[in-house]
């Protein structure tokens, strides 16, 4: 199994990585979440070497045999949809007819195919993802590495990046993806949570739900000297065990749990 054994990364005084553990099992979607600064994009970077691990080590095929998408997309702005294919097909030491026929191929399950002779800058950002994907995907790599690719990308885009990724994983490939959208870290196989470097929990979604100590209760007003997060028109707090609830008991959801879990470890830190 692919994935990040103990990875620990330093920049100068910051500790960007501590000790990080992830597992990318090959035919599954494994994403990884986690606010601004966890650690996401150094992570997908640690695994492909490019940034140089104070410990630890990283646990990956062959570098010909990754794919990687940069959460920039990797399409070239000057060059047209199938210039691109063909830039990358030939960086990976492709033949002209393979590029060819697997890239056509791409382009149909992405939907692209009547934008082949359009500029990468002309590209919607989900049209440009998409083809970010197929040249990470052009060379059938067998781990695809995804950095944030619906990161401003429209909800119907999102669903079709979505169906592209999870056909990679049908077929076999590891997948990890980074992503801010909880909702779409919900649909894969497990769910890796990084908070300030350290992985905060990893699972199943569902099981992650379940691992919140106390409980998560709604108010429509803030609690008084709670720590609340808005979710909607409600506010939501955590309540460690043993101790009185505002408002009524919720069943968390993914969101709700990560933030929970975040805040029964800081409360943890403190004592
Ligand atoms: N090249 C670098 N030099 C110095 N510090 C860095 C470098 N790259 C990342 N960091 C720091 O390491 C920590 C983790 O950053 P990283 O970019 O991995 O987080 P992230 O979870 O991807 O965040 P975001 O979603 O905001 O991109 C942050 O504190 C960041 O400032």
């Amino acid at each position: 199994m692919w994935g990040a054994r103990h990875v620990t990364v330093r920049f100068g005084a910051t500790t960007a990585l501590d000790d990080v553990g992830l597992d990318l099992p090959e035919g599954r979607v494994t994403s990884i979440v986690g606010g601004d600064g966890a650690g996401k994009t150094t992570l997908v970077r640690a695994l492909l070497r490019r940034v140089p691990l104070d410990g630890g080590a990283a646990d990956v095929p062959d570098l010909t045999e990754v794919g990687y998408q940069p959460s920039t997309s990797g399409v070239w702005p000057a060059l047209s949809v199938r210039q691109n294919l063909e830039f990358a097909g030939v960086a990976y030491g492709m033949s002209a007819a393979t590029i060819r026929e697997r890239g056509d191929e791409l382009l149909e399950t992405a939907a692209l195919t009547h934008a082949t002779s359009r500029l990468g800058s002309e590209l919607s950002g989900g049209m440009r993802q998409k083809l970010g994907f197929c040249m990470a995907m052009l060379h059938r790599p067998r781990l695809l590495l995804l950095d944030e690719p619906s990161t401003g990308v429209d909800p119907v885009s999102r669903v079709e990046l979505w169906r592209l990724v999870t056909q990679a994983a049908a077929r076999g490939t590891a997948v990890g993806m980074t992503t801010t959208y909880l909702d779409e870290a919900e649909r894969a196989s497990t769910v890796v949570a990084l908070d300030a470097g350290t992985v905060l929990t990893a699972g199943d979604p569902t099981a992650v739900v379940h691992e919140v100590p106390g409980t998560v209760s709604a108010t429509d007003h803030r609690p008084a000297g709670r720590r609340t997060w808005r979710r909607g028109t409600a506010f939501h707090t955590w309540t460690p065990p043993g101790e009185t609830a505002p408002g009524d008991e919720i069943t968390p959801d993914l969101e709700d749990a990560l933030i929970a879990l975040s805040l029964a470890r800081t409360q943890e830190d403190h004592r």
